[in-house]
């Protein structure tokens, strides 16, 4: 978005600049009127900008306050999730990618899945789609998985927009692609397999021979960039009904990384449009953030996803932080030596480093990088196979106390278990919230306490961690109600109820963030009913009071 100083109503020399963007100028109020039909579509409360590190990026041009909307915007292309998996059974409908069962309905021209007979892609994608094989008619999931590869679709979508639309075309060459770190990479190699030899098989190949002109370019180094563009910037959008779809936008893609976002976003169903808003009050020049990975791992974690897919390091204040914001997410217990029993903590010396080695706080104990990587790789091994497998409390606690000899209380291993097991704790049949012994109702909330400091000191804002908070604040609030039906004489129960209370309105303000998407909706009917249950106890309790009185 380029500036200029010439009124552009009348054409002349002008000093009064439009207070919200700051990029167009008039020479009079009355004119600047006059403009504002056509300007404020353009006016927006930021600008894009650039620099040798970040390449683009949006930049507040005043302060947004939070939640308030900072554009909306329709995608440049949506298609198929990137990463298509083999063993699929239901897929977009290549036409309006509602979820259809793989080999029930086709296109009648191009043989795609389709959700009806009656629907159908896009002439010109659905005429390029019909050059290629059908599979046969006893076809398996796999091999008609294998046929009707979505992440290539994707690709052929962006491709086909140099036809169909040139405006779009040129903003998604503008996109960033990393073609040149992504050669000899595993990124490149499975993009050729995936993608690149697909397509030009099955189906350009034939196109160039047909209609050689249809298409100005449509060969191997240019797939590539596409796949490049597509892996650098991609957005996961989550319809209501389940499926995922890829989306890439001209300028929510220009959004910056950061661990610690400022910025969420949610999409329309039905036109995919995004709508990003500010998580937290923004100030005239701070950068616009979201997060491009997953701010529940520990930092060598982030940072390896980070370099692997979007070819770059993260230097954001959490990332230099030894102890991540003091959340020693990453952080392990020390082992101590065969004559030293230690209590400390160990923390990466520089933590950007892959190499770095790692100290303890307390004793003199150094571990080196590749110890540390393969315990880690060990206990995720242990972790995930675990809560795959729809674990008891029991379980999860003997877990929990395996690895608390090696990890941190906060770590982001201990977090998913200790996450896990506050769900666990009154909703296991045999643990409901009646039959919990006193001392298992405390540990539930002590657990829940724990881990919404965590929470707080990655996230302040709950800008990714919302329906991690909600499910925290939703189980504190069962603890407290549970103590209030087992008060003694002595204790304070409109108090507990009262708190009670309080964290769930708190978690009905988090959750705002989460309104659109599938587990946002269905969180937000319990914590409902929640609400609603809590404030019934209350009553009770208050006429109960009220009849003891009289
Ligand atoms: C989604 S694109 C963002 C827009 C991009 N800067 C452009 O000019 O089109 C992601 C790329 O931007 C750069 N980037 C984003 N956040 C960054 C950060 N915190 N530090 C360094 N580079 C970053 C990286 O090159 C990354 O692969």
């Amino acid at each position: 978005m380029g500036s200029s100083t010439d009124c552009p109503v009348c054409g002349v020399a002008a000093t009064l600049v439009c207070t919200r963007c700051k990029l167009v100028r008039y020479c009079d109020p009355e004119h600047q009127k006059q403009d504002w039909a056509q300007h404020k579509r353009r006016c927006k409360p930021f600008r894009v900008a650039e620099d040798e590190q970040l390449g683009r990026f949006l930049v507040a041009t005043q302060n947004i306050a939070a939640k308030q909307i900072a554009f909306v915007e329709e995608p440049l292309v949506v298609g198929p999730k990137w990463y298509h998996s083999q063993d699929e059974t239901i897929v977009p409908c290549v036409g309006c990618h509602t979820p259809c069962r793989l080999g029930k309905h086709q296109c009648r021209s191009c043989h795609w899945p389709v959700c009806s007979a009656a629907c159908a892609d896009e002439a010109l994608e659905c005429s390029v789609l019909s050059l290629g094989p059908t599979p046969g008619a006893r076809a398996d999931n796999r091999t008609l998985n294998d046929y009707f590869r979505g992440d290539a679709l994707l690709v052929l979508r962006c491709l086909l927009l140099q036809r169909q639309n040139p405006a779009k075309w040129t903003a998604l060459l503008e996109m960033q692609s990393h073609e040149e770190e992504r050669q000899g990479t595993e990124l490149h190699v499975e993009a050729e397999m995936r993608v690149v030899d697909f397509l030009q098989q099955r189906f350009l190949k034939r196109l160039k021979q047909t209609k050689p002109d249809l298409l100005a370019d449509c060969g191997s180094e240019l797939l590539h960039r596409i796949c490049g563009i597509i892996e650098t910037n991609y957005m996961v959008i989550e319809l209501p009904s389940g499926v995922e779809l890829s989306g890439l936008f001209r300028q929510a893609c220009m959004m910056e990384h950061a661990c610690q976002p400022n910025c969420y976003f949610q999409f329309d169903a039905f036109t995919q449009q995004i709508t990003v808003r500010a998580g937290c009050d923004l100030q005239k020049g701070d950068h616009l953030r979201i997060a491009y990975t997953n701010i529940l791992w520990g930092t060598q974690l982030r940072q390896h996803h980070l370099r692997l897919t979007k070819h770059f390091s993260c230097h954001c204040a959490r990332c230099l932080d030894p102890t991540e914001n003091g959340s020693y997410v990453s952080a392990l217990a020390c082992l101590g030596d065969v004559n030293l029993c230690c209590t400390g903590t160990h923390l990466p010396v520089d933590p950007l480093n892959e190499e770095t080695q790692w100290k303890c706080d307390t004793c003199p104990m150094l571990v080196d990088a590749a110890y540390v990587s393969e315990l880690q790789t060990h206990m995720t091994d242990q972790v995930e196979s675990l809560l795959a497998g729809r674990p008891t409390a029991k379980e999860v606690e003997l877990l929990l106390a395996r690895l608390s000899q090696m990890l941190h209380p906060n770590h982001f291993h201990m977090f998913n278990l200790k996450h896990t097991l506050i769900q666990l704790y009154g909703n296991e049949p045999g643990l409901e919230m009646d039959t919990l012994s006193n001392g298992q109702l405390e540990r539930k909330l002590r657990l829940c306490e724990e881990l919404h400091d965590v929470c707080r000191r990655i996230d302040p804002h709950s800008i990714k961690l919302a329906i991690y908070v909600t499910v925290i604040l939703i189980e504190i609030a069962h603890t407290l109600e549970e103590q209030s039906r087992r008060a003694s004489p002595d204790t304070d129960v409109a108090g507990l109820l009262e708190q009670a209370h309080a964290r769930l309105k708190e978690a009905e303000e988090v959750l705002e963030k989460e309104h659109d998407s599938v587990a946002g909706k269905k969180l937000n009917d319990k914590l409902q009913r929640e609400i609603f249950e809590c404030e019934k106890l209350n009553l009770t309790h208050k006429y109960s009071q009220k009849a003891v009185v009289e």
